[in-house]
């Protein structure tokens, strides 16, 4: 049986129009009017053991909305959602034993109490065994470098040390799943680095599922097999990163730098491609490559101009994912930018 059954899941929400202009707003302070808003839409997957899924999608997709329903927070409008084989918002504190959570922006620890102190508060409520508590401990401490801010209040934290501290928190009582919000949001490379570790290590050791909302795309290519986009509500994608990326990733990006300034011709315009300048005043060509061929572009412009240097580059996965998003606006809706 799957960890998480999401079966037709729906969630909308009523709110009230907003005016704009004085009459129209005393209006409606008089005649309230509501208007609704589909947040998530007849989605439906599974999840299983151990496994650790990328949620990603733009603001506003729908994503929060999802995993609110998955916790039991929020009650779904129609669909089905089992965690465990328990139903999130008729079990909540019994659900709530068994999941882990860690939203970017706000902390479960005690505000003015030390790490050390919050944590071991955290076993408390939890009715964490003494020796499991300090196993995990010494294992958790020792990947996210907590000794190093054990005695600190938790006010004082940088966002690193905290998030970090969070994170310990969030998975001292061992719970089957953990949802991470945003978990490297802000943070300089060797901490997000230190924390991807974690990640990776709690699912490996402990056989840990994580679900993980973010956009920071380099860390769904470095934790996650499995990714979900999700947009205006709907799951437009479900599947590994690598058919995601074979699917949608055919754009390429050369690198030019010439002794002449380079002037965007027509020809290669019509070809489908673009050009931009980067910061250290190269050029940058993008194209298809299941259209062009980069030896063709180079070709065609060594005959122009004297090339002093030129790299091909592999498709990074913002780019996919600007793909992806541009290949259902071209079905189903306008154009619209995406994980910028
Ligand atoms: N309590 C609420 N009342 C009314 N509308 C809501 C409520 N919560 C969310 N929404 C709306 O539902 C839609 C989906 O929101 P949700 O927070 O799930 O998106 P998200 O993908 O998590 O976005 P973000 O990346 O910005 O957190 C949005 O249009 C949002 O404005």
């Amino acid at each position: 049986m799957p960890l998480i059954e999401v079966q037709n899941l729906r969630k909308e929400f009523k709110r009230q129009k907003r005016r704009d202009g004085f009459w129209p707003l005393m209006k409606s302070l008089v005649y309230r009017e509501y208007e609704q808003k589909v947040a998530v839409e007849d989605i439906s997957f599974t999840i299983d053991q151990g496994e650790i899924v990328g949620y990603i999608g733009p603001n506003g997709a729908g994503k929060s909305t999802t995993i609110k329903m998955m916790v039991g927070i929020l009650v779904p409008t129609s669909g089905a959602v089992h965690v465990n084989g328990l139903v999130p918002f008729e079990n909540r504190i019994k659900n709530a034993r068994r999941i882990g959570a860690v939203f970017g922006q706000k902390s479960q620890l005690w505000w003015d109490t030390p790490v050390i102190e919050s944590l071991r508060l955290t076993k408390y409520m939890y009715d964490i065994p003494e020796d499991r508590y300090q196993q995990n401990m010494a294992l958790f401490g020792d990947i996210l470098g907590l000794d190093e801010f054990k005695n600190v209040a938790v006010r004082s934290l940088s966002l690193g040390q905290r998030m970090r501290a969070d994170l310990c928190a969030a998975l001292l009582h061992d719970p089957d799943i953990v949802y991470l919000d945003e978990p490297t949001i802000g943070l300089d490379v060797v901490v997000k680095e230190r924390i991807r570790e974690f990640i990776r290590e709690i699912n490996r050791e402990r056989g840990t599922t994580v679900i993980l909302t973010t956009h920071d795309m380099s860390d769904i290519e470095k934790l996650c097999s499995r990714v979900m986009v999700v947009d205006h509500g709907k799951l437009m994608y479900d599947g590994n990163l690598t058919t995601l990326k074979n699917d949608y990733g055919n754009m390429e990006t050369m690198e030019l730098d010439t002794e002449e300034v380079f002037v965007m011709d027509d020809a290669l315009l019509r070809m489908g491609i673009t050009s931009s300048q980067t910061e250290e005043a190269r050029t940058q060509l993008v194209y298809d490559k299941k259209n062009i061929n980069s030896s063709a572009v180079i070709k065609w412009i060594m005959d122009r101009y004297s090339v002093r240097d030129f790299k091909v580059k592999e498709t990074e996965i913002e780019e996919i994912i600007r793909n992806l998003y541009a290949g259902f606006s071209q079905e189903e809706r306008p154009r619209q930018e995406v994980m910028a």
